[in-house]
């Protein structure tokens, strides 16, 4: 029997630190870059249809529909693969947009495995990947699933066991576009390349953040107030903070504090994404 419709979670992520090492000739940058999932963040319902019809029900705001990364990642798989299916798209939206959490890729992503299994097109972790990369730096990394050490501008993956705290996230009520920090002159480029081991021993930085707190005075504020409870560090090129903490007890206690127009969640960090956890359990 085909299975007609399918829900699957599209988790957030975090960069526990990112540094710059270098800008290529076609502006990227070449980066180094720990990913680890959060088991919270969007849903996405896929139903299929026979027509070929590739349709986004819910609306984002500010996003066009041909933009979004869902439609743009269903219409990529459907090229790809040549399937004559097609698919209503639903999206439950939790995470903060242009949070640095990686929202839109992990929609992205979502919508490639789940499309894949739903329209049975077969494509490999591999193949998805590289459709992944045409769409965003972050999709690859949702596609294969597993916490990683990224490098290049964040296809190189190395797979990582991590320890998985909780953290508390918080989102300052702004959205930083990541092209906008790419392009400022002052962001630093040359840190030099470290090792797993070396940051395991000795942490890192998120070379962004200079720039990010200098242009977006709510961050540098929100940042001030997080580091009172906790060693608060910013995930990608912002906008969210965050703390890792050793149970959910003491992270809610911290969120208890903040005050309450500041948007912010718990979560769990995990090694494996919470979407490959929900395919292998429907496989
Ligand atoms: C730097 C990270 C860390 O996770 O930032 P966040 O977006 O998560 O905050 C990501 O790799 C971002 O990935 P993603 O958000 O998919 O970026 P893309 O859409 O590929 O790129 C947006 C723009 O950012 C710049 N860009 C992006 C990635 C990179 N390694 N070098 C760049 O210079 C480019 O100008 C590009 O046009
Ligand atoms: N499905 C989607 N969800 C979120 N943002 C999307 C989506 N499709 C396109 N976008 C665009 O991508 C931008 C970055 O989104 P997001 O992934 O949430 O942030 P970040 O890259 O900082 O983690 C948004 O501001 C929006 O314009």
């Amino acid at each position: 029997m085909t299975t007609a419709t399918l829900s699957l979670p599209a988790p957030a992520k975090l960069n526990l630190f990112l540094h710059i090492t270098s800008r290529r000739d076609d502006g990227y940058h070449n980066l180094q870059t720990l990913f680890q999932f959060l088991d919270h963040g969007d849903t996405l319902h896929f139903r299929l249809r026979s027509d070929g019809q590739i349709r986004l029900l819910t609306d984002l705001p500010g996003v066009a529909a041909d933009d979004n990364l869902i439609i743009r990642a269903a219409q990529m798989l459907k090229q790809a693969s040549g399937t004559p299916l097609g698919a209503d798209i639903q999206l439950d939206k939790t995470l903060p947009m242009g949070g640095g959490i990686g929202g839109g890729s992990s929609d992205a992503a979502t919508t490639l495995l789940g499309l894949n299994t739903l329209w049975k097109t077969d494509l490999n972790l591999d193949q998805l990947a590289e459709l992944g990369i045409r769409l965003g730096a972050d999709v690859p990394v949702f596609v294969r699933g597993h916490a990683a050490w990224a490098e290049g501008v964040g296809e190189q993956l190395t797979p990582v066991e991590l320890d998985e705290p909780w953290f508390l996230v918080v989102a300052p009520d702004c959205q930083v576009s990541t092209a906008e920090i790419f392009s400022d002159e002052r962001l630093t480029r040359n840190t030099s390349p470290i090792t797993l081991a070396a940051f395991v021993a000795g942490g890192g930085r998120n070379d962004c953040l200079p720039v990010v707190t200098t242009r977006y005075p709510e961050i540098r504020n929100t940042l001030i107030l997080l580091n009172k409870y906790c060693e608060a560090k910013m995930t990608g090129t912002g906008s969210c903070l965050f703390g890792a903490f050793p149970n959910e007890r003491e992270a809610d206690k911290v969120r208890a504090r903040l005050p309450a127009t500041l948007r912010s969640f718990v979560a769990r960090g995990c090694n494996v994404s919470p979407l490959h956890r929900e395919l292998q359990k429907q496989a």
